[in-house]
């Protein structure tokens, strides 16, 4: 798979203050790549490089193909951003603000027309197509904003914190609408501080905290990373629990419940070699279940820190 965002040493500094410290990132085509951190990490900071709004102290970065050094005309033809503060001019209709995007793009009226208007259906605002984007709720404008962005056919887009603020189900559609993108091929780099928004959307996670990349991988990958995952065996015969106890002596045990808690790390290496420890005893086991560490627990371990905000849905007593 070609790379959309191919990122070498990336350094951005402000006055003293060292914002990023050597970023390598690669995104995939056709992917999401989620950038999670907390208040302050840098990742606006690395959106708004990325997307040449501003200029990086050092590295290599190549986005659909260009180089952005050489050539950010070629770069911003082949991107969209949406940012935490939006492009939507509230005195103007939804339908206004797609024609004026499109006026932007060039796109020629009758054209520019017809594309405002598929927006408007693709982003269930056709009704509210006519009425000035000031009186749109937070979820009409976030899609109001990530339509304007599609105005100009973008390969990339990149999305910073773009449910921050919403409620649980303008949330879910907007996560619709993104996969929606990528399912079309579009590549998505997007910054959150949720991490369950990461874990439902992202291929490839990059944590960054203090300017530096602390982890990278799939949500699976990073939850390995942290101890805590275990198998739960629950039997029904007491003497199975009890044998099981002999051949799993790591394992945690609840006499009353018959459950073991069988230390594992979910993969499948040791779940097999965990199985064929069972099968050799010939335990009967009544209910298995594998539970990995949640992207909580990688975030804590990773950064030192409990996530600084939950998200509206999930709320943690960690
Ligand atoms: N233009 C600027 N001038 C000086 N310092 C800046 C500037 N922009 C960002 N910073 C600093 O760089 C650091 C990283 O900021 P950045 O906005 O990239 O973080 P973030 O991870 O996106 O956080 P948030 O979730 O709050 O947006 C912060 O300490 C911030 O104060």
């Amino acid at each position: 798979m070609s790379s959309a965002i191919d990122v070498r040493g990336l350094r951005k500094s402000y006055g003293d203050k060292l914002v990023l410290d050597g970023i390598d990132l690669n995104v995939a085509e056709g992917t999401i790549f989620g950038l999670l951190g907390p208040n302050g990490a840098g990742k606006t900071t690395a959106v708004q490089i990325l997307s040449t709004l501003t200029a990086a102290d050092a590295g290599e970065i190549r986005v659909a193909g260009f180089d952005l050094h050489q050539n950010p005309e070629g770069v911003r033809s082949a991107i969209g951003v949406t940012g935490q503060f939006s492009a939507v001019d509230g005195l103007l209709t939804g339908r206004e603000n797609l024609i004026m995007m499109a006026d932007l793009h060039h796109l020629g009226r009758r054209e520019g027309r017809l594309r405002a208007d598929e927006l408007l259906e693709r982003f269930d605002l056709v009704e509210a197509g006519a009425k000035l984007a000031s009186t749109y709720s937070g979820g009409m404008k976030r899609r109001l904003d990530l339509a304007m962005t599609l105005v100009g056919d973008p390969r990339i887009i990149f999305l910073d914190e773009p449910t921050t603020g919403l409620d649980p189900r303008s949330r879910h559609s907007m996560w619709q609408l993104i996969r929606e993108l990528v399912a079309g091929g579009v590549t998505v780099l997007l910054t959150t501080q949720y991490l369950d928004e990461a874990d439902e959307l992202a291929d490839q996670i990059a944590v960054l905290d203090h300017g530096r990349l602390v982890a990278q991988g799939t949500a699976e990958q990073l939850k390995r990373l942290v101890p805590g995952g275990h198998v739960r065996l629950r039997f029904t015969a007491p003497d199975d629990f009890a044998l099981a106890s002999q051949v799993l002596p790591a394992a945690a045990r609840d006499e009353e419940a018959l459950v073991l808690q069988v230390p594992n790390d979910g993969s499948v290496h040791s779940l097999r070699a965990l199985l064929g420890r069972i099968d050799d005893a010939s335990l009967e086991v009544d209910e298995l279940t594998v539970h990995t560490p949640d992207l909580d627990d990688v975030f804590f371990a990773v950064t030192g820190q409990p996530t600084v905000e939950t998200s509206p849905e999930k709320v943690t007593t960690k």
